[in-house]
């Protein structure tokens, strides 16, 4: 019995028709594919390589031995490095997917070049501002990242940076090299008791704090996201940003590059700093306007800079890096033998995971499902796509569909039930059947958005037992004709709904009419006077055309009134033989549907 949610519509699921049901035969659901990673969890509906085949990976940077082995067990591996950006762009087209470090540009042209190839990109570290996620998105192509394996190594080089600074390792080193012995010149200064403002206090942020604190500092932190509870159990004040650059005597950098961090550090928040400080950024170059910087070194409110990031790397320009208070290193924070390995196997696993169909935890522009409700998902996500194709088909001139609502009948809470999936899922199968679009979780919005197809989710909390996700789900598109008018609901919507049954997704009602049929293979739909011999009738046209017939279900009104009929088939029908059912006089419409 429904009982409708707040945002829900109040739907009766009590049977209006009994549907006779009888089952022929039943296929077997087609055995998952086995990854050679154990533990994997697999989804067939987004496994893209049938057994025997081997995708390409193309590793465009340096990437740790441990990861190219793990990739090897799976893939054919191509590692070509120093590609220019038009090599880049003539490979791509024969690559199943792409990993980089940040000195690779994956811009528009390279996913424009690998005519719908390319399916993922692995970038093997943390920041992904050298990929075009709206053009990857676009294009249907995963992006996933290696957030962890790198942190320390960053921290440790950030803590590298900000002490040899403090005591002019670097030029202190040159000049000894250079034969000169300056001890008066490089007399430092030290970092007890000083305060440091750390600007980004996520995973590298934090640790820097932690280091610091360790070696005497007052740690204080602007993060406009970070959680209060993280610092305060590192003893690290949260602050605001003019706090923290006007009180600091060292700023260390740990933000990502966005619309928001670019050109943070410039004249004007140069201008609120305290004269002499002193600055390290292992982040990204982008977030310090670096003309601006050089403005203030020479005015000496800035008295050093660590850089280990530049807005171009390798960087062009020499005024800043030949400063005598600037210490550089090329982009080495993540650089260290442990950090290289671990984010070397961290993403070969997640590239390896995303080829085989899994939802990677580490997804940047899709959405991450966690493995016990991708399981528990599964047979609804096949019913969803199933829904979509059935729905789109039944409309007359397909491609005029611009409203569909999508109903969940679920025992469960909203926030208990995670439609995302489901919602890419029916518009995978309300798109691919009229267009020539590849539909996958990635870009199934922005492929309905760009087609002016608006899906609206709705809850039906029904009573019962919350053991499974969901009860059914029902797909309505709006105002359009069907070539099927029996699927027409009251409010004149095509209305198909379905549930999962032992595991196998069933089409359970169409417009008002109950039926049953698993979903596999085809179906054809038909609308008739119910009367002894109909089933009969059908079956025997179906078999005198070699058509196996998998399912069949009548759903009527009342005895000897409308009834529709559900047949599954394994085998597409010749039109001869559609004709013949047409022909049948009881029948009124019927329509043949591939699922
Ligand atoms: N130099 C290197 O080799 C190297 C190595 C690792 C990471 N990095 C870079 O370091 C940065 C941090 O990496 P991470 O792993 O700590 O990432 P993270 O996502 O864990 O942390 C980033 C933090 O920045 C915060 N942030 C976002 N916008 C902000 C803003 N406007 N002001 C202040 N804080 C903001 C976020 O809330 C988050 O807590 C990234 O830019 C990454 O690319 C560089
Ligand atoms: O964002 C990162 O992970 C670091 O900047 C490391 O970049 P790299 O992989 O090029 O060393």
């Amino acid at each position: 019995m429904a009982a409708s949610a707040s945002s829900a519509i109040n739907l009766s699921i009590k049977p209006s028709h009994t549907p006779l049901s009888w089952k022929t035969h039943l296929s077997s659901t087609s055995a998952l594919a086995v990854s050679p990673l154990s533990g994997h969890r697999q989804y067939p509906r987004f496994v893209i390589y049938a057994v025997g085949d081997k995708p390409t990976v193309l590793v465009a940077e340096k990437l740790g031995e441990a990861g190219v082995n793990l990739l090897k067990e799976f893939a054919d591996v191509d590692c070509s490095y120093n590609l220019t950006p038009e090599e880049l762009c003539n490979k791509i087209s024969l690559c199943d997917a792409l990993i980089v470090r940040s000195g690779t540009k994956v811009s528009r042209e390279v996913f424009e070049s690998s005519g719908g190839r390319l399916k993922v990109v692995g970038r093997a570290g943390v920041g992904i501002d050298n990929v075009d996620l709206a053009a990857a998105t676009e294009h249907g192509c995963l992006v996933v990242n290696a957030p962890t394996a790198n942190t320390v190594a960053a921290a440790e080089h950030g803590i590298a940076l900000l002490t040899a600074m403090a005591r002019n390792v670097a030029q202190a080193d040159a000049s000894v090299k250079a034969g000169k012995w300056l001890r008066n010149k490089y007399v430092g200064v030290s970092l007890v008791g000083k305060t440091l403002a750390v600007m980004g206090f996520g995973k590298v942020g934090s640790e820097v704090a932690r280091r610091a604190k360790g070696l005497g500092m007052h740690v204080i932190a602007h993060d406009p996201y970070a959680p209060a509870d993280r610092a305060r159990a590192i003893g690290v004040e949260l602050v605001s940003f003019d706090k923290a650059i006007s009180s600091a005597d060292f700023i260390s950098l740990h933000m990502p590059l966005t619309p928001a961090t670019n050109k943070v550090l410039n004249d004007e928040t140069f201008s609120k700093m305290k004269k002499g400080v002193r600055i390290v950024n292992v982040a990204r170059g982008g977030v310090i306007d670096e003309d601006a910087l050089v403005r203030a070194l020479d005015a000496g409110i800035v008295a050093q800079v660590a850089l280990d990031v530049f807005t171009v790397e390798p960087p062009k320009d020499s005024k800043l890096v030949q400063h005598e208070n600037v210490t550089a290193t090329p982009h080495l924070g993540a650089s260290t033998m442990e950090a290289q390995e671990g984010v070397a196997i961290e993403i070969a696993e997640a590239v390896v995971g995303a080829l085989n169909g899994e939802l990677a935890a580490t997804a940047v522009n899709a959405p991450m499902v966690p493995a016990e409700v991708l399981s528990e998902l599964k047979p609804f996500v096949a019913l969803a796509e199933k829904l979509g194709r059935l729905a789109v088909q039944l409309v007359a001139g397909g491609s005029g569909v611009k409203s569909v609502k999508v109903t969940y009948g679920s025992a469960r809470g909203p926030d208990d039930l995670d439609t995302r999936l489901l919602r890419a899922m029916i518009t995978k199968g309300l798109i691919e059947p009229i267009s020539s679009s590849f539909v996958n979780l990635v870009n199934a919005d922005f492929t309905a958005k760009q087609r002016g197809l608006s899906i609206a989710e709705l809850r039906s909390l029904l009573n019962g037992s919350p053991e499974s996700p969901l009860e059914f789900i029902q797909v309505q598109i709006s105002s359009v004709e069907s070539k099927f008018a029996s699927a027409l609901s009251d409010s004149g919507e095509i209305r198909v709904e379905g549930r999962v049954k032992d595991g196998i997704p069933h089409l359970t009602k169409v417009g008002s009419f109950e039926v049953d049929v698993s979903l596999e293979g085809s179906i054809i739909l038909c609308r008739q006077v119910d009367q002894p011999g109909m089933i009969g009738k059908v079956g025997s046209i179906l078999s005198e055309g070699n058509v196996n017939v998998s399912f069949m279900s009548v759903g009527r009104v009342a005895p000897r009134k409308h009834a529709v009929m559900a047949i599954g088939v394994d085998d597409q029908p010749s039109k001869e033989i559609l004709k013949r059912i047409g022909e049948i006089p009881a029948v009124e419409e019927f329509v043949y549907l591939k699922i």
